[in-house]
């Protein structure tokens, strides 16, 4: 077309990063700025149709949810060309299934202090999230963005929130991201995420504790990252899990860190820990050195 698309005039096209039934997720950099973005691009939903209300409800949860550590940040969206567009942060750093397929490839695995660190970070995000009255409902590795915190050489003032959390001495930084599934607490209008890391409850319609299913779905992508076997979608090993038993994993957790995760899947919603409970539990906190 003869008149550039805000998408073309406004940033260079670096690669695609992503592409699924959703459309797909290019690296892009802003010509204003120099700065890079992640921006999904899909063909506009019909007027009026479900997936109108789902990429909706996509825009209006990150304009609530402005800015955390850890969340993914938003920056603008915008329809043009008969394509719906979104630019949020890039997360250079992949994503949390990317890190563990790779990993995995090696025969390795996410370490007990890593996984408090992952565990500890991703609760930050959720108690953010549920702070404001949403929940995610999509919690699982694929969905949870990695950046690299600027190396100390590099001089930068970090953001302070950041450095304040950030006693890790990894300079990893974990974002929940990919916001389509987010609801209200209050008026749910649920749409079921992946079903590998969906509590029993949401499954039967039970919308009365939906924070706690992303709780559920956290305790899960944890145990992949602790080296557990590919989740089954539905059938009887499904069912095991939702009663509490902990899959096997190659490498013996401390009973602390297993009961934690074990009451984060419990069946009953009340019994899982609250993501404030998480922030705030012995098994998670970071004893500041000296
Ligand atoms: C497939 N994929 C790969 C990446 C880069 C990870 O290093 C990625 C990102 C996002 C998203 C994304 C998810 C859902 C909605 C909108 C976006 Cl831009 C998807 C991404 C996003 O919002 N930020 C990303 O970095």
């Amino acid at each position: 077309a003869l008149m550039l698309s805000r998408y073309e005039s406004e940033f260079l096209e670096l690669g695609r990063i992503g592409v699924g039934e959703f459309g797909a997720v290019y690296r892009c950099v802003k010509r204003l700025d120099g700065c890079m973005y992640a921006i999904k691009r899909l063909r506009r939903p019909l007027a009026g149709s479900a997936n109108e209300q789902l990429a909706l409800k996509e825009v209006y949860a990150h304009a609530v949810l402005g800015h955390h550590p850890h969340v993914v940040r938003y920056y603008s969206a915008w329809a043009e060309d008969d394509h719906m567009i979104i630019q949020n942060e890039y997360c250079d750093g992949g994503s949390l299934h990317d890190v563990l397929t790779e990993k995995e490839e090696q025969g390795e695995f996410f370490q007990e202090p890593e996984l408090r660190d992952l565990l500890l970070q991703v609760s930050m995000g959720l108690k953010y999230i549920h702070a404001l009255g949403l929940v995610h409902l999509d919690i699982k590795p694929s969905n949870i963005f990695i950046s690299h915190r600027p190396s100390s050489s590099a001089g930068g003032a970090g953001d302070s929130e950041e450095e304040d959390d950030g006693h890790t001495s990894s300079g990893v930084v974990y974002k929940v991201g990919d916001l389509g599934h987010v609801t209200s607490i209050s008026s749910p209008q649920v749409e079921e995420g992946d079903s590998r890391f969906l509590a029993c409850e949401v499954l039967r319609e039970d919308y009365t504790h939906l924070p706690k299913a992303d709780i559920f779905a956290l305790s899960l992508t944890v145990l992949l990252a602790a080296g557990a076997p590919p989740l089954p979608q539905n059938g009887d090993e499904w069912h095991r899990l939702r009663q509490a038993h902990l899959p096997s994993l190659p490498h013996e957790l401390t009973s602390a860190l297993r009961n934690l995760l074990q009451t984060m899947m419990d069946p009953d919603p009340a019994v899982r820990p609250s993501a404030s409970a998480l922030c705030r539990h012995p098994v998670l906190r970071r004893e500041r050195a000296g």
